[in-house]
C-alpha cells in the first residue's frame, strides 16, 4: 500500500504542473521563478516518463532549471525572486551578454529566454491537444506546434533529431493516459484550465523580454 502511493507520488500529474503555473504570477502580474521552475520540474517529469529518445531534451531542460536554481540559491538569490527581477538585476549588473556571446554564456535571462520559447510550444501542442479529435496523430499536433515555434531558433540538426524522436510519441489516447487525470474528457477540461494560465505567464514574460529588447539574446 505504502509502496503504490509512493509510486503515485512519483507518477506525473497534469494536476500538479497546472497547480504551479497557478501560484506563477505575483499580485502585480510578475512571474515567481520558483514557480516557473518548478512548472518545468513537472513537465519535465513527464517526457521522463515517455521513455529515453527523449532524453537529449529533458537533458537540455534539466541543465537549464539548474543553472536558474543556482542563481536563485546564490549569493544573490533575493535578486532572482521573479522574472522581472532577475531580468532589471542582470541588466542594471551587465551580467547579460547582448549580441554575442561573451562573459556571461550563462546568465538567468538567457537561460530563461530558451525556457519561454519553449513554452510558446507548449501552448500550441496544447492548445491542439485539447482539440483534437480521437484519430488525431500527437507526432503531428507536436511536430506542427514546433515548426511554428521552437524550431525558428534551432539549428538543422537538432530540428531533425527532433523531428525523429516525435514520430516515436505515444498515440493520443495513451498521451492521455500518462497525463494521469482521468478520462479523455477530462483531460480536455484540465487543459481547458490550464491553457489560460500558460498563457498569461508566456504573454507577460514575451512583453518583459520585448521591451528590454532582449527576444534575441545569444
Ligand atoms: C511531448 C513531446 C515533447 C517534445 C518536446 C518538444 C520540444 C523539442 C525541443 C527540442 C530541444 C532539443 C534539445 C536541445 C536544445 C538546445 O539546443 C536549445 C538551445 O539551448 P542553448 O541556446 O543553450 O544551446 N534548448 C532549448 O531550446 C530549450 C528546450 C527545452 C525543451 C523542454 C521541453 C520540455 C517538454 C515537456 C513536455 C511536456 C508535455 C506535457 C503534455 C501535458
Amino acid at each position: 500500500m505504502a509502496d503504490s502511493v509512493a509510486a503515485d507520488d512519483q507518477k506525473f500529474c497534469l494536476q500538479e504542473v497546472l497547480d504551479t503555473f497557478k501560484l506563477c504570477l505575483t499580485e502585480n502580474k510578475e512571474v515567481y521563478l520558483e514557480h516557473y521552475v518548478a512548472g518545468w520540474r513537472g513537465l519535465v517529469k513527464f517526457l521522463s516518463s515517455l521513455g529515453s529518445v527523449f532524453g537529449f531534451i529533458s537533458k537540455d531542460a534539466v541543465n537549464k532549471i539548474k543553472i536558474l536554481v543556482g542563481y536563485m540559491e546564490g549569493e544573490n538569490g533575493s535578486q532572482y525572486v521573479t522574472i522581472q527581477s532577475m531580468v532589471k538585476y542582470e541588466l542594471e549588473n551587465e551580467l547579460v551578454d547582448l549580441t554575442k556571446r561573451g562573459s556571461h554564456p550563462e546568465s538567468g535571462s538567457r537561460t530563461l529566454l530558451r525556457l519561454h520559447r519553449a513554452l510558446r510550444w507548449l501552448e500550441l501542442f496544447l492548445e491542439r491537444l485539447r482539440t483534437s479529435s480521437e484519430d488525431s496523430k500527437t507526432s503531428v499536433m507536436c511536430s506542427e506546434s514546433y515548426n511554428e515555434s521552437l524550431a525558428q531558433h534551432h539549428p538543422w540538426v537538432i530540428r531533425k533529431t527532433a523531428g525523429m524522436a516525435f514520430c516515436v510519441l505515444p498515440g493520443r489516447a495513451a498521451f492521455f493516459e500518462v497525463m494521469n487525470v482521468g478520462t479523455p474528457e477530462q483531460v480536455v477540461a484540465m487543459l481547458g484550465e490550464a491553457l489560460p494560465l500558460i498563457s498569461e505567464v508566456y504573454q507577460i514574460t514575451e512583453e518583459l523580454y520585448t521591451q528590454n529588447n532582449m527576444l534575441d539574446l545569444p
